[in-house]
């Protein structure tokens, strides 16, 4: 396949300019005519995508249709392209296996893959920052599903990075574990201030912690939906249910019934 123009985007996007002014607008990811092809059949089709610094992305869409290729792409784990893509130097990636070296304890899963020899104080305080100071010293098989998912980010945030690659980082959780993994991942958010391009199934999550929705489908972004909503947000408000039914209605699924205000939800 065609050359591999995938390079870093130079200097820190989200840093001041030349004259020392804050990038409002400082792009984090620009992808242009993007194409990725398995056996000559293109999954991702001449694609076109920016994400500003900063900006919370999710990507929704049918199963098989390309988010975790995108996904993969982005994060420079595949190659094989045409197109153009430009991410920030520093990325990071969690997947939804957490993927930790049952042989390593938690904090050196942590430090994993960096580069030089990596003070064990960075991956404890990665660790504190997802709620796991006290299991630094674990091994990976004594962690619960949540657990090993935060030990996940801590390995993602330690790279302090720019942009934060999550590909369906909840799917495996339970729904009470899933809401705090969220909540979490909103804070970090928050408090680091990097992009997030989030993969996910799930509509609500979406409209929860996104600043704009784009929903993938025929190897391009289809449909995008900005999501002015205040945080924290909440799902019992109306113009939540709203945004929620009118992505659910892109993917060809239909919303379930929401009851008017006053009024209240009965079984037959
Ligand atoms: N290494 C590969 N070789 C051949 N085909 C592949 C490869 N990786 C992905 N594909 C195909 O590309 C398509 C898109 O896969 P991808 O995993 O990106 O979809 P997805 O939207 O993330 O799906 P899901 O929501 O089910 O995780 C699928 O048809 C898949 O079979």
């Amino acid at each position: 396949m065609a050359t591999d123009v995938h390079r870093p985007v130079t200097g820190n996007p989200s840093g001041p300019d030349a004259a020392g002014h804050p990038r409002e607008t400082a792009t984090a990811v620009r992808v242009d005519g993007l194409t990725r092809a398995f056996d000559g059949r293109p999954v991702i089709d001449r694609l076109h995508l920016d994400v500003r610094a900063g900006e919370f992305v999710a990507l929704l869409g049918r199963s098989g249709c390309g988010k975790s290729t995108l996904l993969r792409v982005l994060a420079g784990l595949d190659r094989d392209i045409e197109g153009t893509v430009l991410v920030p130097r520093r990325k990071a990636v969690a997947f939804q296996a957490p993927r930790l070296m049952p042989w390593k304890r938690v904090w050196r899963n942590v430090l994993l893959g960096l580069p030089g020899k990596p003070e064990r104080a960075r991956a404890e305080q990665a660790l504190a920052e997802v709620g796991l100071g006290h299991r630094a010293q674990a091994w990976p098989k004594t962690l619960s599903g949540g657990e090993a998912q935060r030990a996940s980010l801590a390995r993602a945030l330690v790279r302090e990075p720019d942009l934060l690659l999550l590909d369906e980082p909840f799917g495996a959780l339970d729904a009470l574990t899933r809401v705090k993994a969220q909540r979490l991942v909103d804070e970090l958010w928050q408090r680091r201030g990097c992009a997030v391009l989030l993969v996910t199934h799930d509509v609500e999550e979406a409209v929860l912690l996104a600043d704009r929705v784009l929903v993938m489908d025929e190897g391009v972004i289809a449909h995008e939906q900005r999501i002015d909503l205040p945080r924290p947000r909440d799902i019992a408000d109306p113009r939540f249910a709203a945004l929620r039914a009118g992505l659910l209605e892109r993917l060809g699924v239909e919303a379930p019934a929401v009851a008017s205000p006053g009024t209240e939800a009965h079984a037959a």
